[in-house]
């Protein structure tokens, strides 16, 4: 399998104080990456330089062996590579089923002026429908975004980034947040749109991490401390001291 994303030697200093150091990192196209750490350990800002948000100080990062890294986010979402939450607002007043088909239209770069137009819109009914199934939102597609549960929300933001056709999903903590009912239908989800694509994720719930992971990277003090398998990772004397020395959520 080819290498879908890769960091080499990705510093972030922020006025001297180094929140992420030379850190480089592969992810392997069609895997299922976390990144975790104790508290301040640098992930939020490593997956803000990956994704484009924050610029390195120093380092580069290559996608599918293209240099990407002064693209901007927009960019890097062009190419395929999209974080999620990061263009799927989703409105409230709308039902799931809008919600999905206004991602769709905005994939296809058609301008918003067309948002009202129910005729427009109706094009792309039956491959939202689509996405709406995917992510287990088949019985709720009338119903009003603002009305569904958390972990349903989230399931539905799944699915207007799913519109982009990403082939990388960059997930800020997708279980933040969810009771455990949420936790396991969300986990299924990213089990099922990961058979084509590649995923990267930071999340704080170990068990989901053990659960889904192929590939671990564990950072502390902005470095890579471990990697490898979650058997591997848990076991790592220096995993466990991290762990215990800084306390986690
Ligand atoms: N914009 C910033 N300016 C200055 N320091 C920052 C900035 N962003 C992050 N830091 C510092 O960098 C370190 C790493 O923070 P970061 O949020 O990346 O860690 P994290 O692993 O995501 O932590 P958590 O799990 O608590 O979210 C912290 O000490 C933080 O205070």
């Amino acid at each position: 399998m080819q290498v879908a994303l890769e960091a080499r030697g990705l510093t972030k200093e922020f006025r001297g104080f180094v929140a992420v150091n030379d850190v480089s990192l592969k992810v392997t196209e069609g895997s299922i990456h976390a990144l975790i750490g104790p508290n301040g350990a640098g992930k939020t800002t490593f997956f803000n330089l990956l994704t484009k948000f924050l610029q390195p100080t120093s380092g580069t990062i290559t996608y599918f062996g293209r240099d990407i890294t002064r693209m901007s986010p927009a960019g890097i979402a062009r190419l395929g590579m999209v974080r999620s939450f990061q263009i799927s607002a989703v409105f409230a007043d709308l039902s799931v089923l809008e919600n999905v088909r206004i991602a769709l239209q905005r994939a296809r770069g058609e301008s918003y002026d067309f948002w009202r137009s129910e005729k427009v819109l109706a094009r792309y009914d039956g491959e939202a429908r689509g996405h709406v199934d995917d992510v287990g939102l088949s019985d709720f597609v009338h119903h009003r975004a603002g009305e569904l549960s958390y972990g349903r929300k989230r399931a539905l933001e799944i699915a207007t980034t799913l519109a982009l056709d990403p082939r990388m999903l960059l997930l800020d903590e997708p279980m933040a947040g969810m009771a455990q009912e949420d936790v396991t239908r969300i986990s299924a989800l990213i089990r099922r749109i990961a058979r084509n694509r590649t995923i990267l994720m930071v999340e704080h719930n170990l068990s989901v991490v053990a659960d889904l992971s192929d590939r671990i990277t564990v950072l502390a003090r902005g470095e890579i401390l471990a990697e490898g398998d979650y058997a591997t990772v848990s076991k790592a004397p220096a995993v466990i001291d991290a762990y215990i020395g800084a306390g986690h959520d």
